[in-house]
């Protein structure tokens, strides 16, 4: 099953630099992962699972929150958007509702990405992980600037980068929304252009999991055939052509998450790891080699 995507090679040995610190080129990097996803989807509790995951194989990993909207998190916060600029504030002085406010506070923080983010990941070194809690605007993901700023000078700096795409396992219940799921992903996957990982969140919600099964590699004709059959006919070209978009990419694909499940947790943080390489020239403990030996067994994830 190929549940993780990778869009490029994440390694930028060019410019090594952290903010602060430089590193020689033959060390390998800190890495990151950024949470992104639609509203609810699950973002800030992967972010808490996985920290406390980590936390039980005595693995480190921090959590910056750039979510300015968050009122409270389960894990505990290394750094938060919100001591740089707030969404109250923005919303009461720019006279802007919640999403208005939420892009200015972006956009602010795209502004300070030299010195407020700089600050935040200095110290990180080779082998630190740290996870971004980010919103689920999902402009921010599409065509908005500034994520993608921020991960141009984040690898730039010499960060491996990884996007953890969280889409709620509800959106398999109808094709449309499904379809949608995907492209909204996959327009992630083009605008961000780090390797990408994406996830079916909530899965412990779902009665039968088998019928995930069709959904993790999905075959996209086949979902055009079932909009086909309840949509009128005028779209069905349209099905079609989105279809084969998708199929011409061949980039969608998921990872189950079910957040009561350690092993389900623990493949899909190995999905992440490959992604970034985390791990595969350090002396460190990874999901690579802690439980499983080499790699997780994939066998006992069976969807049943
Ligand atoms: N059962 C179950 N509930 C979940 C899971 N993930 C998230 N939830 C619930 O879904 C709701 C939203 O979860 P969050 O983690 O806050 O989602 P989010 O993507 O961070 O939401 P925003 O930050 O508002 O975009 C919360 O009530 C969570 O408890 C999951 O895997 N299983
Ligand atoms: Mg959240």
């Amino acid at each position: 099953m190929n549940v993780f995507l990778s869009l490029r090679s994440t390694t930028n040995h060019g410019t090594v630099l952290s903010p602060r610190r430089a590193f020689a080129p033959t060390f390998s990097m800190p890495y990151a992962q950024l949470v992104v996803g639609p509203a609810g989807s699950g973002k800030s509790t992967y972010c808490h699972n996985v920290h406390q995951h980590c936390a039980s194989l005595g693995r480190t990993l921090s959590v910056i929150n750039l979510d300015p909207a968050a009122d409270e998190f389960r894990y505990p916060v290394t750094a938060d958007v919100r001591e740089l600029i707030s969404l109250e504030d923005v919303m009461e002085e720019e006279e802007l509702g919640p999403n208005g406010a939420l892009m200015f506070c972006m956009e602010y923080l795209e502004d300070n990405m030299d010195d407020w983010l700089a600050e935040q990941l200095e110290g990180y070194m080779e082998d630190d992980m740290v996870i971004f809690d980010c919103p689920g605007q999902l402009e921010l993901y599409s065509h908005h600037s500034a994520f993608k700023s921020m991960t141009e000078k984040m690898t730039g700096w010499g960060w491996k980068m990884v996007c953890v795409y969280i889409l709620d396992a509800q959106f398999i219940s109808d094709g449309t929304k499904f379809i949608a799921g995907c492209l909204q992903a996959q327009s992630a996957m083009l605008h961000l252009a780090l390797p990408h990982v994406n996830i079916l969140s909530k899965v412990d919600m779902l009665q039968d999991k088998s019928v995930l099964e069709p959904y993790l590699c999905p075959d996209h004709q086949r979902l055009a055939n079932e909009l086909d059959e309840r949509m009128d006919p005028k779209y069905r070209k349209l099905n079609h052509a989105i279809a084969s978009v998708m199929e011409d990419f061949a980039l969608i694909s998921f990872a189950p998450l079910d957040i009561s499940d350690e092993e389900s947790l623990q493949f899909v943080l190995y999905q992440c790891d490959c992604a970034i390489g985390y791990g595969e020239d350090a002396d460190v403990r990874t999901s690579r080699d802690v439980e499983y030996g080499d790699e997780p067994d994939m066998s006992n994830l069976s969807l049943e």
